[in-house]
């Protein structure tokens, strides 16, 4: 069985003052979450300050980007893995769709960047999904198999063990158009399924959230399909008692 997880992006949203009346409210309700692992992630200077506001340690934290270089450096503006660990981050969101189509983030990138995370021990969420166009004109699974692809041959299925997937068609996302429950599920069966043409034991384990316009009331139905084990939550995130409602829906 595997264990659902939902995680909040906060893209670049906030303020002290708003980041601080979010946390009281999931502090508020964290005793609430059932069996569901749970993760914020802040934009990146607000990591410290959430970890520290956060009375309860079944919420974790994550950031929503890291440097592709493994080691610190000149690299001016840069985030290292090893900078997200000092200050005890478990996650990493990489290959959003936003960063690649607004900063150009390339499959190869995203795949360097998994790797640094995993070297650092900090849990990568892998972002694939296609574009509407994508969908409609059928390339859809090529589409999310190539994006997959880079990043098994950067760092090899057995390191899906620790990495979590999360699906996230672009036309769904911020838009209040969720993919069906059915459309969702047979993506997540796709993706699960070339997996388990690696190694099915991985497969059967791997965790694959489902991220687009995910709100209270679509939660439950998405999360009860056999292949979407969680959630990747935008806008709902931003909202303590809608983020609590979508993980009880998990959990
Ligand atoms: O991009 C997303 C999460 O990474 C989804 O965003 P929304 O939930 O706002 O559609």
């Amino acid at each position: 069985m595997r264990k659902p997880f939902v995680a909040g992006n906060w893209k670049m949203h906030g303020s002290k003052a708003s980041i601080l009346s979010l946390v009281t409210g999931l502090n508020a309700q964290a005793d609430q979450l059932g069996n569901v692992d749970v993760a914020v992630c802040p934009p990146a200077i607000y990591i410290d300050y959430v970890k520290r506001s956060l009375s309860s340690n079944a919420i974790s934290v994550g950031a929503q980007n890291v440097a592709a270089e493994p080691v610190q450096g000149a690299f001016t503006g840069e985030i290292s893995v090893e900078m997200l660990k000092d200050f005890a981050c478990d996650y990493v969101i990489l290959g959003h769709s936003e960063r690649r189509a607004i900063y150009g983030e390339t499959d190869a990138e995203v795949a360097q960047k998994v790797k640094v995370a995993l070297t650092a021990n900090i849990t990568p969420i892998l972002c694939v999904g296609e574009t509407l166009e994508e969908r409609e004109s059928g390339v859809m699974e090529s589409v999310i198999a190539s994006q997959l692809d880079a990043v098994l041959d950067v760092v090899g299925i057995d390191s899906f063990a620790d990495i979590v997937i999360a699906y996230e068609p672009i036309w769904a996302i911020g838009t209040g158009v969720t993919a069906s429950p059915a459309q969702a599920q047979d993506v997540h069966e796709f993706i699960r399924g070339k997996l388990a043409g690696l190694n099915s034991a991985i497969a059967e384990k791997v965790i694959i959230q489902y991220g687009g316009s995910v709100k209270p009331d679509n939660a439950k139905e998405l999360f009860g399909q056999a292949d979407i084990d969680g959630g990747l939550i935008g806008g709902a995130s931003l909202n303590a008692d809608d983020f609590i409602a979508i993980c009880k829906a998990a959990g």
